[in-house]
């Protein structure tokens, strides 16, 4: 009945605002609790608090302000500043963080020794249990170390296992709204000791703060009147007067910030300042005039005053001294008077300025600092047309390209220099400026390059663009280009520039087509795939159509482009090569220019003395390599053949013995020894083109290649007909033939094999094991190769001998 009574009375009273702070380390839960005691569905987004907020709710006849704080180290500092006015506190944990409770024990035992923490209550609220490692309540109790520290400091504690996810609002977790009231009640038990307390508190804090702030106040208003003084000095310096008060609220008129603007008041004020202002930089120079003077009649009347100021400081005090000046004491600075007569002991302090006494320094003009010239193509050109450069060019050039002056002598006498001009101006259209890589009528009345045909000229000048980007900026843009690649290795890449030249000269000399034809033939091209001449351009001339139609420069065109310029399918077909055709001529025309292709990728120039060791070693190997493939493969024999051959033995496919590959090696030594390749045949070739004979060059080299092919070597009576060798696998079994017979054949082991024809039809095994290319040269007395299929029914005819 009693308990009936106070309840109806507590209804009547009116409730009791109080405050209290919600702490504990950052990510506990603090801010979203906050949410579930205001009713709000808390973010799952939320973020970190920074710094400070407070939230309202009644519960109990309780006007809660909840103070949230921040639980980041760097915030938890100030949660002291709020200690003084809280009834409670709550604190809250983490339980699902072991690795924190340390640190949370910490945190707690600081806030409870804090003087206006220790003898309230605190609540523990063990957040996030509905997580299932959450730490029993056991455990955060002597983890906390809760009882000997709230006992040691004379807080009521308690401690909750809650989740702040379960409710929000009447509907928040069971044990937190518990946890609530018990903090609440304990407030409510304790409010006649905790009311004044908080009071006082908050009286001395409020004191406190005042106090600061008063003495920041005087702080700022020390520092203002000492920069007032130091203007007005100023001021009087340099006879001035005070100007009005110009703050921002002068605009405001009679407090009213939205009155309309006095137009004349704002313009007089304006043309004030300008007068100030005008005043202010008459008197400066006079000052500066008065100051300029009185040094030159001190010195010689030649030095000026820049170079007074930079007299030793020992001058300038016997020059005081001498002249009754007020010597500062201790600073040397201050004998410095610039300012002559109105200066005072603050200006005088201050460093020598050197642009005042500049100004009056008679007949001391500034020097523009000059422009540097850069190199460009213009000034490079104009220069070599006189046969010499600069010396700023000189050593530009030396800077930029690494060159010695054997080099530069080089830039002199050639035309290298073309290619060698830093691509820094945009050359206008028509212009006569040649630029690497392009081809004009400048260039074209003289041009030493004009045998290497167009792409032996945009080769050179790839070459001399390299040079002058050292190497860099061209390659990258090159990546995947193999000689561009190759050109990149410094090692096998001298510096000095003729020899390189010359060795490029050499070999694109040897390798490149006939330029005679290039023109007319792409003349013709263009025609056909319907590329118009440009009508804006005035020449004709077939250099300029080949430009323009293929944008023909030599730094921007790769090696696809390059190569299908002279080797496009289409030039392939009008020259009757093919690697298709049926046609036996065709495709080993094809086949020796793809090797000339080849070597036009790895260009080499074979004067001994001149190419570096590294570079001919490898050109050679790339030749021999390419002879001797094609040797083997057309002669039947080849290591790849040779080496499957060996497995194929080993698992069973075939039988294999030593003797056998005694035999094989003999027939590829003998095949290598009597013949040539159309490599070889094309070197041949080149030498008769060189001497002049280009226009039957077709004909001649097509007559050369199958005059070698066809007749035999004389020291080897039973090399088989050379058409074999020139045959593809497929004719080889058509033709098989004739070189193999249905009689027996006797082998070395004294096993006598039965030797089959094989026709087209019967090869199925072949091809589809992937032996057909493999197969060798049919030699009915020497050289027989034994395949044999693992499955294959020997049942009607033994084994299977090609
Ligand atoms: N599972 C679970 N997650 C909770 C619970 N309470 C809060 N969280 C989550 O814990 C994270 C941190 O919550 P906050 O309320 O921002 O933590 P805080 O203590 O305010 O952190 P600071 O402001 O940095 O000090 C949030 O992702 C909440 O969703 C809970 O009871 N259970
Ligand atoms: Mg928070």
């Amino acid at each position: 009945m009693g308990n009936c009574v106070s309840l109806l009375k507590r209804k009547k009273e009116p409730n009791k605002a109080i405050t209290l702070a919600i702490i504990g380390l950052d990510n506990a839960g603090k801010t979203t609790l906050c949410s579930v005691f205001t009713g709000e569905t808390p973010d799952p987004d939320i973020a970190p608090t920074v710094g400070f907020r407070n939230v309202k709710f009644s519960h109990s006849n309780f006007d809660v302000t909840l103070f949230d704080v921040g639980g980041g180290k760097s915030i938890r500092p100030i949660w002291k500043t709020y200690f003084g006015e809280v009834f409670g506190i709550m604190y809250v944990l983490d339980s699902s963080s072991r690795a924190n409770l340390l640190e949370a024990r910490e945190v707690l035992r600081d806030a409870l020794e804090h003087p206006q923490i220790s003898g309230k209550p605190i609540l523990v609220l063990a957040n996030k249990v509905d997580k299932d490692d959450h730490l029993e309540e056991v455990d955060i109790v002597h983890g906390l170390k809760l009882e000997e520290t709230a006992n040691a400091n004379n807080c009521p504690s308690h401690l909750v296992m809650v989740s702040a996810l379960v409710g929000v609002g009447t509907k928040m977790d069971k044990e937190l709204q518990d946890g609530l009231q018990w903090l609440l009640e304990k407030i409510r038990g304790s409010l006649s000791e905790l009311e004044p307390r908080v009071a006082s508190d908050i009286r001395a804090a409020t004191e406190r703060r005042d106090k600061e702030r008063e003495e920041r106040k005087a702080r700022v208003q020390r520092q203002r009147e000492e920069r007032e003084k130091e203007e007005e000095r100023e001021r009087r310096r340099l006879g001035t007067e005070k100007e009005k008060e110009d703050s921002e609220d002068d605009d405001i008129v009679d407090g009213n910030p939205f009155k309309a603007l006095d137009m004349d008041t704002l313009k007089q004020k304006e043309q004030r300042l300008k007068e100030e202002k005008r005043r202010k930089q008459e008197r400066m120079r006079e000052l500066d005039l008065e100051d300029g003077r009185f040094r030159r009649s001190k010195d010689d009347s030649s030095l000026g005053y820049a170079s007074g100021v930079r007299r030793s400081l020992d001058d300038y005090q016997l020059e005081s001294r001498a002249g009754g000046r007020e010597e500062s004491s201790g600073n040397n600075y201050a004998a410095l008077n610039l300012f002559g007569r109105g200066a005072n002991s603050r200006a005088s302090a201050l460093p020598p300025l050197e642009p005042l006494g500049s100004r009056v320094v008679e007949g001391a003009e500034k020097k523009k600092p000059k422009k540097k010239k850069k190199l460009t193509d213009y000034h490079l050109d104009d220069r070599d047309e006189e046969g010499e450069f600069g010396h700023a060019e000189k050593r530009d050039a030396i800077g930029r390209l690494g060159l010695n002056v054997h080099d530069l002598d080089s830039l002199n006498r050639d035309h290298d220099v073309h290619d060698l001009t830093p691509r820094v101006t945009k050359p206008k259209k028509n212009n006569k400026v040649v630029r690497a890589g392009r081809i004009d009528e400048h260039e074209e009345e003289d041009d030493p390059y004009r045998d290497l045909g167009v792409d032996g000229r945009s080769r050179y000048k790839n070459l001399a663009s390299l040079r002058q980007n050292n190497y860099e900026d061209v390659l990258p843009a090159k990546r995947g280009n193999k000689d561009m690649g190759r050109l990149n290795n410094n090692d096998r890449f001298p510096r000095d520039l003729e020899r390189e030249n010359s060795l490029y000269r050499n070999s694109l000399k040897k390798i490149s087509p006939p330029n005679m034809t290039r023109f007319e033939e792409d003349e013709e091209d263009d025609k056909d795939e319907g590329i118009e001449e440009d009508s804006d351009n005035g020449s004709d001339d077939a250099v300029d159509k080949y430009r323009r139609s293929r944008n023909v420069n030599g730094v921007n065109r790769n090696r696809k482009s390059r190569d299908q310029d002279v080797y496009s399918s289409r030039d392939r077909k009008l020259r009757g090569q093919s690697r298709d055709s049926d046609d036996e001529e065709e495709r080993d025309d094809y086949l020796s220019h793809s090797i000339l292709k080849d070597t036009m990728r790895f260009p080499t120039s074979p004067t001994d003395d001149e190419v570096p060791v590294d570079f001919r070693k490898e050109m050679e190997r790339l030749r021999n390599r390419k002879v001797n493939d094609y040797r083997s493969k057309h002669n039947g024999i080849d290591s790849d053949n040779y080496s499957s051959s060996r497995q194929n033995a080993q698992r069973g496919m075939r039988r294999y013995d030593d003797d056998e590959e005694d035999k094989l090696g003999n027939a590829r030594n003998r095949n290598a020894r009597n013949v040539r390749s159309p490599m070889e045949d094309e070197e041949d070739f080149n030498s008769v083109r060189h001497s002049g004979q280009s226009e039957t060059r077709r004909k001649k080299k097509k007559n050369l290649l199958r005059s070698n092919k066809l007749a035999p070597s004389d020291d080897d009576e039973n090399e088989p007909p050379s058409s074999h060798r020139f045959s593809s696998p497929r004719m080889v079994q058509e033709h098989g033939s004739r070189n193999t017979s249905d009689a027996d054949t006797p082998t070395r082991h004294g096993r006598n094999v039965r030797t089959t024809h094989i026709h087209r039809q019967d090869s199925d095994f072949g091809m589809k094991w992937g032996l057909a290319e493999e197969l060798p040269t049919v030699d009915s007395n020497y050289n027989v190769t034994r395949m044999r299929h693992p499955n294959f029914d020997d049942s009607d005819g033994g084994d299977v001998v090609f």
